[in-house]
């Protein structure tokens, strides 16, 4: 398969060697500096670039017929854009806050204790999520995605950084080192505190997510998930 890489930073490298490794050619390294793109030699474009470039890699490549592979997170306000002119323009598409398949199991395991915990009131959720310090936004894409896991099954309405209220999910962002990502739920009452976590070791299982969706989007029209992907539905 064909691949056109838009955005050649830290996750963009890992993706070019997992996806050679799979057989696959990496046919345009797309960058800010980039004239020219040559979308006619692509089957798939993977985009991991800015928050501020996701939305116009993207629409440029359902202009072109090419479908899209989506991991860039801080760009969502544009995501609703994003889908219409995806199906207008009859392409394909997946965003995933976290293409690896330990998140998107933690993923499934969130909304099952989140249902548990519902209406135990004696218990107040949180998150934390660390990251590298070049890590532009915050909270991470991922931390969002479970944070709504958490509301669409709880009594919770909505998820604020760092603030308190009983209705509210209060997330802290930190930024360390050269962290991968790591992503904790708490849920604590006044005699114990039940905690779920996930620590990515490396940038490997993003990489090879993203690559495993770009494998099976081709040939595909509509918006799809990675639960479609990876079959937990
Ligand atoms: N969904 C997932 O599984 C994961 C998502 N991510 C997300 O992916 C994104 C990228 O992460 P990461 O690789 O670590 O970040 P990097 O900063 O290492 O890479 C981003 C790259 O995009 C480039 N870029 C800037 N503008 C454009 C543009 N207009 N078109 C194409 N490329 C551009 C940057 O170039 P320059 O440096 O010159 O500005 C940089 O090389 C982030 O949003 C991050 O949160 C990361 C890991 C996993
Ligand atoms: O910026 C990163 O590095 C990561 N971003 C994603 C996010 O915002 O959730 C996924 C992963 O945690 C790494």
């Amino acid at each position: 398969m064909n691949i056109g890489l838009f955005g050649y930073g830290k996750m963009g490298k890992m993706i070019e060697q997992i996806a050679q490794q799979r057989g696959h050619a990496i046919v345009a390294k797309v960058d800010v500096e980039t004239e020219e793109i040559s979308f006619k030699t692509m089957d798939v474009a993977i985009d991991f670039s800015t928050p501020d470039a996701a939305f116009g890699n993207i629409t440029q490549c359902f202009e072109n017929n090419v479908p899209v592979i989506s991991g860039t997170t801080g760009w969502l306000d544009n995501y609703e854009n994003a889908l219409d002119i995806c199906k207008q323009k009859q392409s394909a598409f997946i965003y995933a806050s976290n293409f690896s398949l330990g998140v998107n199991v933690f993923f499934e395991l969130n909304a099952q204790l989140a249902k548990m915990m519902k209406g135990l009131d004696q218990y107040k959720a949180s998150m934390e999520e660390i990251h590298h310090t070049q890590k532009l936004d915050a909270p991470s894409g991922t931390a969002i995605t479970l944070a709504e896991g958490i509301i669409a099954n709880t009594e919770y309405k909505e998820w604020k950084l760092e603030e308190q209220g009983d209705k509210t999910i209060p997330i802290t962002s930190k930024r360390e080192g050269m962290v991968p990502g790591t992503h904790t739920i708490n849920y604590e009452s006044l005699v114990d505190t039940i905690e779920i976590k996930h620590t990515a070791h490396n940038r490997e299982g993003f990489a090879l997510g993203a690559v495993i969706a770009a494998e099976w989007i081709k040939g595909k029209t509509g918006v799809f998930s990675m639960k479609d992907v990876l079959n937990l539905n």
